[in-house]
């Protein structure tokens, strides 16, 4: 029996539930930060569980070229390792190593490829991904193998890594095999072509998945673009499954993802944003290097019950990202998640409220009016 993931209110295609997991409850929309070398970079993971997040997503690619998977599993698994005992999501490893590794090869049985830390030959296969994700990490939700095509896409090569993506769900599924404590979801690829994104949904369908991912998307398109595909492709997936954008995004590609039938996301811009000196707020992105700030004795955002937006003076946080001091780093890092999950917290009770377009439309006005 697959988590049961139970919607509890719908507002137009938006939907907020809960997804209930062996170690704990996910509510959706949810927004997973991401976690990749086994550390949200530059938190711990009891700050990242004081921002309100439920899950954190690992990276198969990552945490298999260093510590390794035998020696994770010799170490207890990863919730173990890094001291989060909540859910965890582990990706399977084909996107990071198209953008990460330097030589890869891809064949109908694998991946191939150097690792990007010492140049040490690795072979990724759908059976090989599924066993570092379930088995030697651990992780509450695997994804399958799969390949994911640079936009732009030529429709035969889009077309081609779609299906080899399905050949690969089956393969990932006949591996993962039936699990009560763990699940296993499924990734919808065909780029910007509705009748492959379709035809990558029914075979899914057929295979039968916890849950469906959209993957090929936030690579390059653009929102507009984007938010076309969100068009159809939510919808093609089951109704009563979590729905999970990979890799995505920016506060108002969330939201207008949501207004289209999403549930879960991840991505790397809040943590890696804030690194470098940028705050996401309800009034759009602040840049806290630039010098208007210097003597701004408000906190980022004294409705956060997160210290770092509530109780430090923008004043400081510039002199910090000016000085490159870690704190900076640790601040803004920590404020931006628990924007993040604000922002998820707020859809949720609008949804639940049958209040969404309300909320969206004082988000554009008030947010994206902001943003540059
Ligand atoms: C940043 N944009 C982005 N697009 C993605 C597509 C896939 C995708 O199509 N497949 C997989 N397996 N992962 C993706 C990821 C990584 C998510 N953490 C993506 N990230």
């Amino acid at each position: 029996m697959p988590f049961p993931f139970d919607i509890a209110a719908t507002d137009g295609r938006a939907r907020t539930g809960v997804l209930k997991t062996a170690r704990g409850e996910i509510r959706t929309p949810a927004f997973m930060p991401v976690g990749t070398a086994a550390t949200v970079k530059a938190l711990t993971v009891d700050q990242v569980a004081q921002t309100g997040a439920d899950i954190l997503l690992g990276n198969t690619y990552h945490l298999m070229l260093r510590p390794g998977p035998e020696r994770m599993e010799r170490l207890g698994g990863l919730h173990k390792f890094m001291r989060w005992d909540r859910p965890i999501l582990t990706d399977s490893g084909g996107f990071q190593v198209m953008s990460l590794s330097g030589i890869s090869k891809l064949t109908e049985e694998a991946v191939t490829f150097s690792s990007h830390i010492d140049g040490s030959k690795h072979v990724l296969t759908p059976e090989r991904s599924i066993e570092i994700q379930a088995d030697r990490l651990g992780a509450d939700i695997s994804m399958q193998l799969d390949q994911c095509v640079s936009w732009p896409a030529e429709r035969p090569a889009a077309q081609a890594a779609m299906e080899l993506s399905i050949r690969w769900g089956a393969r990932s599924k006949a591996a993962f095999g039936t699990r009560e404590t763990q699940a296993l979801f499924g990734i919808q690829q065909g780029s910007t072509f509705e009748d492959l994104r379709r035809q990558s949904s029914e075979q899914l369908l057929e295979i039968g998945f916890d849950g469906y991912a959209i993957g090929g998307l936030a690579v390059g398109e653009g929102h507009a673009a984007m938010c076309e595909v969100l068009d159809y492709a939510p919808e093609m997936l089951p109704v009563d499954r979590p729905r999970y954008l990979m890799g995505v995004g920016k506060p108002v590609d969330l939201v207008e993802a949501v207004a289209r039938g999403v549930d879960m996301f991840d991505c790397v811009l809040p943590t890696r944003a804030g690194r470098h000196g940028q705050a996401w707020t309800w009034d759009g992105p602040l840049n806290l290097k630039n010098a208007r700030f210097a003597e701004d004795q408000d906190p980022l955002d004294a409705t956060l019950n997160c210290p770092a937006s509530s109780t430090y003076s923008k004043a400081y946080l510039h002199h910090l990202i000016r000085a490159d001091e870690i704190l900076g780093k640790v601040l803004l890092t920590w404020h931006n998640l628990a924007f993040y999950q604000a922002l998820t917290a707020a859809m949720r009770e609008a949804i639940a409220a049958g209040r969404f377009e309300a909320f969206r439309s004082d988000f554009h006005a008030r947010h994206v009016s902001n943003s540059k």
